[in-house]
């Protein structure tokens, strides 16, 4: 039963024999295993073969020992499903952008069996392989994550396409807004439905608005989604890169589980949301990067701020980048359980 693992236990923020840990994006380039089966696959081939995207899934459970799997795919995914091109290279790169009215209306509404049947098939694939060892998470992007990417077309530093639509054509930003969130609710039901035992909902962008914008303009739709996820007996991590200023507004947002990064110190969340919702988070991914002793008395901080109380999923605060040697963030792993061990 998935509710008897210390990942689930601490999502709904019931007492663990010691913390859980994974870490974001871990599966990918750092391991050699994964850079091995990437030489002969490009990476949406990869996404899209469920045997393949089942065994990379599953080489950080048997390399690092973490207490959870993640579906190896990317949150790009269902919007190539919607209408727009996608490529890699390796950035994701969208074609055409989203811009208009009448590129909103062309989107296509997703239907997940249909047109990401691979994903689905993954999600089966690994339950059966993973025989309740670790339970798995599903994920998908956040509304206003997906709609930075598809309204760029690629990564950006400041966003100011999208930003310019928000601000000069909100009609249009909100019709967006609204389709992503539709597309996005079959999208995760039907991960759970496959299998999908835990979502996590990643909004990498979220964090460059002022908190007035992020309220009147992200924080709707994030709800929305999430509320429309609650009857789904799951546990949900909501994860808003750079939100320390505006953690009760992500927190308002609905779910189980709030995602730090190490923008702010895991004691002073804690402080900012109260005991009604669990925390993930939130080690600075370049540490993995320094000694074994560093990144021991690292995890010793952070587990000292949360001080013990229940509801403590230890994470990165962002995903692992592939410079980290394997065997740091094993250490890592290692450490987490060795020094929380109750
Ligand atoms: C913004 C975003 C994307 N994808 C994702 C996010 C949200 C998290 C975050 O903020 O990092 C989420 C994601 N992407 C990937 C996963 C797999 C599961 C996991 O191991 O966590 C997950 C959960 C695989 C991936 N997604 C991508 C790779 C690298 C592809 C390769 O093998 O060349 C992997 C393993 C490609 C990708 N996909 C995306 C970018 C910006 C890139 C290129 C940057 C990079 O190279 O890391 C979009």
């Amino acid at each position: 039963m998935a509710e008897n693992h210390d990942f689930i236990r601490a999502c709904y923020g019931k007492p663990v024999s010691r913390t859980p840990v994974w870490l974001m994006r871990q599966a990918g380039r750092y391991l050699p295993q994964y850079r091995t089966i990437r030489e002969r696959v490009a990476f949406l081939d990869l996404c899209k073969t469920p045997e393949l995207a089942a065994e990379v899934t599953l080489q950080p459970v048997d390399a690092l020992g973490v207490d959870a799997a993640i579906l190896f795919s990317d949150i790009l995914i269902p919007v190539e499903a919607m209408g727009q091109h996608l490529h890699y290279q390796p950035a994701p790169v969208l074609n055409p952008p989203v811009r208009t009215a009448s590129d909103v209306e062309s989107l296509r509404l997703l239907q997940p069996e249909q047109d990401v049947p691979f994903v689905l098939e993954t999600i089966r694939l690994l339950r059966r392989e993973l025989e309740g060892r670790v339970p798995l998470i599903g994920f998908g992007g956040a509304p206003f994550t997906l709609a930075c990417y598809m309204v760029e077309g690629c990564g950006s530093r400041h966003f100011l396409a999208l930003k310019s639509l928000m601000f000069r054509m909100p009609e249009i930003y909100a019709r967006l807004m609204d389709k992503i969130t539709d597309a996005s609710i079959v999208y995760l039901r039907a991960q759970v439905s496959a299998g999908a035992q835990a979502l996590q909902i990643f909004d990498s962008w979220g964090g460059i608005l002022a908190p007035t914008d992020y309220r009147r303009y992200v924080l709707p739709y994030s709800r929305r989604l999430l509320s429309a996820l609650e009857d789904l007996e799951v546990p949900l991590i909501h994860f808003v890169k750079g939100a320390g200023t505006m953690l009760d507004l992500v927190a308002s947002a609905g779910g189980h589980v709030v995602g730090l990064d190490w923008g702010i110190g895991l004691g002073q969340a804690r402080e900012i949301l109260g005991d009604g919702v669990a925390v993930q988070g939130n080690l600075d991914p370049a540490v993995l990067l320094g000694t074994q002793a560093v990144i021991e008395s690292e995890v010793r901080r952070i587990l000292d701020e949360n001080g013990g109380r229940p509801g403590h999923v230890f994470n990165l605060g962002h995903g692992i980048v592939p410079e980290v040697p394997p065997a740091n963030a094993a250490f890592l792993v290692d450490c987490v359980h060795r020094l929380s061990q109750r």
